[in-house]
């Protein structure tokens, strides 16, 4: 039988850390050979033998783990979010110094939620007004979503592309907050309720019609086939990678 890809997973204590634990332990080509929670030394991992990491932490935790990852020789699949772009560059940096070593940030490892995304960019180069609502349990600790930062993102190099304009908007008295964030130009807004688990809304507007573009992750699971095949595909793809939809050919 062919060996067993060695996986650490940071954050093994946490939400999803605990979910992909389990999920890459049920896969027959890998197992899980160090499983580390917040204040474990990061030197572990290299007497684990690991050569792929999973992390799944916290914004002010991952730069570091994925570094630490890079300068040992270790593939990094990443689902947790604070990358901006100024610590995406620093990646970009530091993984043109380890060539054969791939990384993957993927704000969202739900195939649905990568789907939902890349239709919204599409159908954004149609519509008039586009905002997005992400809709998440109430312990998260981040907002907007990765995903919804990501969207907009996806959503705005669209429209430049096609040569759309801003979306439409006389409001100019508001109260703070009220009419979200402003993310390159796209309106997100952000709602924490209890019973939610993660789910996005990308409303899109024009003159007599409505499109909307919902997706809803109900359960982590939803997370894990991304997270196996980020696992699978990483060292195939040397270099940073953003977005699962990198691995993917969906041909949009
Ligand atoms: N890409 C995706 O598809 C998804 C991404 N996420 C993101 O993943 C991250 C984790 O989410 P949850 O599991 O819900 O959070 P959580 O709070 O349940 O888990 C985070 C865990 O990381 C631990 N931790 C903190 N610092 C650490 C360190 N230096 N080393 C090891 N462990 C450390 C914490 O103690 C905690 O157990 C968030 O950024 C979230 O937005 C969540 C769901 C899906
Ligand atoms: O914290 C979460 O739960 C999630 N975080 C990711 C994000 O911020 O986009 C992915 C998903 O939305 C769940």
């Amino acid at each position: 039988m062919a060996e067993r890809l060695p996986v650490a997973v940071l954050g093994a204590n946490g939400r999803m850390g605990s979910e992909a634990v389990r999920a890459v332990n049920a896969a027959e080509d890998m197992e899980v050979v160090a499983a580390l929670g917040r204040g474990d030394s990061l030197e572990s991992l290299v007497e684990s033998g690991a050569t792929h990491v999973v992390d799944l932490t916290v914004p002010d935790a991952t730069e570091e783990n994925v570094r630490f990852a890079v300068e040992h020789g270790m593939h990094a699949v990443v689902g947790t979010t604070g990358w901006t772009d100024g610590r995406l560059e620093s990646l970009g940096t530091l993984l043109s110094e380890y060539p054969g070593t791939g990384v993957l940030i993927a704000p969202n490892f739900a195939l649905g939620a990568v789907l939902a995304s890349a239709f919204a960019a599409k159908a954004a180069q149609y519509f008039e007004s586009v905002e997005i609502v992400e809709l998440h349990h109430p312990d998260k600790v981040d907002a907007p979503s990765g995903t919804a930062v990501r969207t907009a993102q996806l959503i705005a190099q669209a429209r430049a592309a096609a040569g759309v304009g801003p979306s439409p908007d006389a409001t100019a008295k508001t109260l703070d907050g009220a009419r979200g964030a402003d993310v390159d130009g796209v309106r997100v807004h952000a709602v924490r309720l209890r019973g939610l688990v993660a789910h996005q809304e990308v409303l899109l507007g024009s003159v007599g019609e409505e499109l909307t573009i919902r997706h809803d992750s109900f359960d982590r699971a939803s997370f894990m086939p991304g997270v196996l095949l980020g696992l699978r595909q990483v060292a195939a793809h040397p270099g940073l990678t953003v977005g699962l939809d990198g691995y993917l050919d969906l041909g949009l």
